[in-house]
């Protein structure tokens, strides 16, 4: 019996948003042979921003909220969802989303920076919902199960990525705060039963102001920490000292984005001790202008051009000025002058720390030429582990796609687990005291602050623990690979995770398994010691380990962290399939908008289809799906072994290319499979159109390459527009509207 199912694909932003526009169709011409109906639901940043004011648009200009709607259906046993990257947007990029859609009609207000007015507030409330990784958290109900298919790790030995080489004498290391971070100063407790816990802030004189009461559940972990500001600042100036006596170049790494109160404050800093004297000099006239050092210096830039030439002709040289004595910094971009520091979204830990180690040790400098870098991570929680790899690399030599082993991750996720669930407790402090104390008055937690601290508290449920513990056991048994839980014994929180863990894995029938746990350094090591031996090892961790761990790894097998498979099987029955590990890169669009070539890989997309399809083979009892799943897993081997992923260069394959190789495969292996004969025939004329035309196809494919291709809009671009530049091919198009 076949019930018709929905799968939910979400509609993001930047290039995977292009690349839907030429894979959907070809999706859909398979999936309605199967009675699946595919619903975009948009979840783009223009697409949340416009849902968040409904009453500044007309009615034809008003939007369903896609991420409300995901959201809801995430509790549903039944959701069978595709979630592509989108934008995690800094300040900068939300403004010029805004003014975006304002200069397309769309009457909504303007972000607020510092509101005054309550209006002005309600405003800057509804805006800070979109900030920052708010996509997310929302959605993964689940805890994240990410690995590299075999197909994809044979196609990365067989077509092995570029590695930069590693030199013993390299001057790149990774450095952080020894003292006065959030690491030095964590604290943790377990709740015995269910209760509420206040967050409280004591003054000098003793007054208590409660900041939030927080409701917790039996057996949930709490943490809370602080990081110094004074710290943190002398850690910079002595980092950037230390650069500038050493000749290395100076880079910052934070998380800005899904760190979305914690990490732009951090990279404040930064930006107000290397522009020190520029900040002093300016400072009262900055604070009239509205600039904000925690948007980069790009917000000087930005929020200087309506003064008087002379005066900005001023600040501008009082900027070089800063240069003279500080290090080189590193660049996102060198031709355009845009440095490490500009926008708190350009750097992205996650990603940026794989691509350094994989490009040797080495970022970008203002002259376009690569340099020993050091590797600013302030909180040195995680910092440690890159500290590791690199040392490995300079004692091994860099890592070799083509025999490395491979490490999959399962990540404690579920229900904003750990720091990635911290924004509405954070606070930057004032002098006093900040504790957490229970309902009878028991101080549980306190630290001591001084002015312009950080301090934060993290949740960690006790059902995504033992949900995390139990899908570790069944990928170690299922994969028959070792598993290794990163559990740091310097860490108040992973001690208390610790205990449970121990006490999980009695329930579950472990005999045979290799599961160990092990602080960061000593997982790491043993890991990558058994990686270049060609060995696998699960890496079990935490959420921040997960989003770290899932970039580092596969850049080094695979050279970006867009071919992973990701799963996230939601703790009330469904899936949610994320395409990738990787964001939305920014690159790709400029790639298209200068000379219509697509470099982005759609493999993580093929990779979450076949899954979803597979799980709708088996909660629908749906043949025609599971025919569908493993028809379309053969076709995406098959374009892995003959090379047909997009190329980075103009007028070679690119996505849309990609995109009709993998629909020419898929047609072909359904049509040669036995188990369903109706579908075979069905899809057997399409298999030989597209073979036929092949070279057509392709030719039109690469011919309207090599031009500019307008976009009409970069957050919000004409969807009429984008189907026309991704389906420039009239034969591949006819041939899917024949089969339709
Ligand atoms: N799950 C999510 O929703 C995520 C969203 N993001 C968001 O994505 C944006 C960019 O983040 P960033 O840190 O630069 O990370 P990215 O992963 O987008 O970029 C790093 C680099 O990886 C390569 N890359 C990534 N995906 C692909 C792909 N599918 N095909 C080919 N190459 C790929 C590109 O390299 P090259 O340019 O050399 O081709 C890219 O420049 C931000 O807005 C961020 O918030 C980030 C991570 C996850
Ligand atoms: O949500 C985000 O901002 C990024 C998520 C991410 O990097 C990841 O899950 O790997
Ligand atoms: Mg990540």
């Amino acid at each position: 019996m076949t019930t018709k199912q929905t799968i939910y694909y979400t509609l993001t932003d930047e290039a995977p948003s292009l690349a839907t526009c030429s894979l959907l169709p070809i999706v859909r011409a398979f999936t309605s042979a199967a009675d699946i109906d595919i619903k975009i639901t948009d979840i783009s940043l223009a697409g949340r921003i416009l849902a968040s004011f409904p009453d500044n648009l007309n009615d034809d200009q008003k939007v369903e909220d896609g991420l409300a709607f995901l959201g809801n259906l995430t509790q549903d046993p039944d959701a069978n969802i595709i979630k592509l990257p989108n934008i995690s947007a800094s300040v900068p990029q939300l403004k010029a989303c805004i003014a975006e859609l304002q200069s397309q009609g769309y009457d909504i207000p303007d972000f607020p920076e510092d509101p005054q007015s309550e209006a002005d507030k309600e405003i800057q409330a509804r805006y800070s919902k979109i900030l920052g990784s708010a996509v997310n958290p929302v959605l993964r109900e689940g805890n994240s199960d990410r690995r590299a298919p075999g197909a994809v790790k044979a196609y990365a030995r067989k077509f092995p990525h570029s590695m930069g080489k590693w030199s013993q004498a390299s001057q790149t290391h990774a450095d952080y705060m020894r003292n006065g971070d959030f690491f030095s100063s964590e604290q943790s407790i377990t709740m015995s039963d269910a209760g509420s816990v206040r967050i409280e802030y004591v003054d000098p004189q003793g007054n208590v102001e409660v900041k939030k009461e927080l409701p917790l559940e039996k057996g949930e972990v709490l943490d809370s920490m602080r990081m110094s500001c004074k710290e943190l600042r002398d850690f910079f100036e002595a980092s950037m000292q230390d650069a500038k006596d050493t000749g290395v170049m100076w880079s910052l790494h934070v998380k800005a984005t899904m760190m979305k109160v914690s990490h732009p404050i951090v990279f404040g800093h930064a930006v107000t001790v290397f522009y020190k004297e520029l900040f002093e000099k300016h400072g009262e006239l900055f604070e009239e202008l509205g600039v904000n050092p925690n948007n980069g210096i790009g917000s000087v830039y930005d929020k200087i051009a309506s003064l008087p030439r002379s005066k900005r002709e001023e600040i501008e040289e009082d900027i070089h000025a800063c240069y003279e004595h500080r290090p080189k910094l590193a660049m996102v971009d060198s031709a355009k002058g845009i440095t490490n520091l500009h926008v708190p979204s350009d750097v992205i830990v996650d990603a940026s720390m794989p691509a350094m180690i994989r490009n040797g040790g080495k970022m970008w400098d203002a002259n376009g030429q690569t340099a020993d870098t050091k590797a600013v991570m302030p909180e040195s929680t995680y910092a440690r582990i890159y500290q590791e790899m690199i040392n490995f690399c300079k004692t091994n030599g860099a890592f070799d796609p083509t025999t490395m082993g491979t490490v999959p991750n399962v990540g404690l996720m579920a229900k904003k687990a750990e720091e990635y669930g911290s924004h509405d407790k954070t606070y930057e402090c004032k002098a006093g005291t900040m504790r957490v104390v229970a309902q009878d008055g028991t101080v549980l937690m306190s630290h001591e602050v001084a002015d312009g601290d950080i301090w934060r508290a993290c949740q960690t449920k006790d059902e995504p623990v033992r949900d995390w513990v139990k899908l570790a056991v069944t990928r170690s048994r299922l994969s028959n690979t070792p598993a290794i839980f990163w559990l740091d014994s310097e860490r108040a929180h992973d001690m208390e995770l610790k205990k449970k863990v121990e006490a999980c894995l009695q329930e579950h029938d472990t005999d045979g398994l290799d599961i160990h746990i092990m602080s960061y350094n000593e997982a790491i090591r043993f890991s990558m010691e058994r990686q270049i031996r060609g060995l696998d090892t699960i890496s079990v961790t935490g959420n921040v380990l997960r989003d770290y761990l899932t970039d580092l790894f596969p850049i080094m097998e695979l050279g970006t962290s867009a071919k992973m498979l990701s799963i996230v099987p939601m703790l009330k029955g469904g899936g949610m399939y994320e395409t990738g590990a990787g964001g939305s890169a920014p690159k790709h669009v400029q790639q298209v908008e200068e000379e219509n070539h697509l470099r982005w890989d759609s493999l993580g997309e093929f990779l979450a289809l076949a899954v979803s399809l597979e799980d709708v083979g088996i909660k629908k009892d749906n043949q025609k799906a599971a025919i569908l799943a493993k028809t379309l897993d053969a076709a995406t081997g098959k374009l892995l072994e003959n090379n047909k992923s997009p190329s980075r260069k103009t007028g070679e394959l690119d996505n849309r290319g990609s995109h009709f190789y993998l629909g020419l495969y898929w047609a072909q292996e359904v049509a040669a499979q036995t188990e369903d004969e109706e579908l075979a025939a069905h899809f057997a004329t399409l298999a030989k159109t597209l073979a036929d035309n092949e070279e057509k196809i392709v030719a039109e494919l690469a011919d309207c390459q090599g031009k500019p291709a307008e976009l009409d809009g970069y957050y919000h671009a004409n969807r009429e527009t984008v189907k026309r530049v991704m389906r420039p091919s009239a034969t591949l198009n006819a041939a899917l509207a024949a089969i339709a």
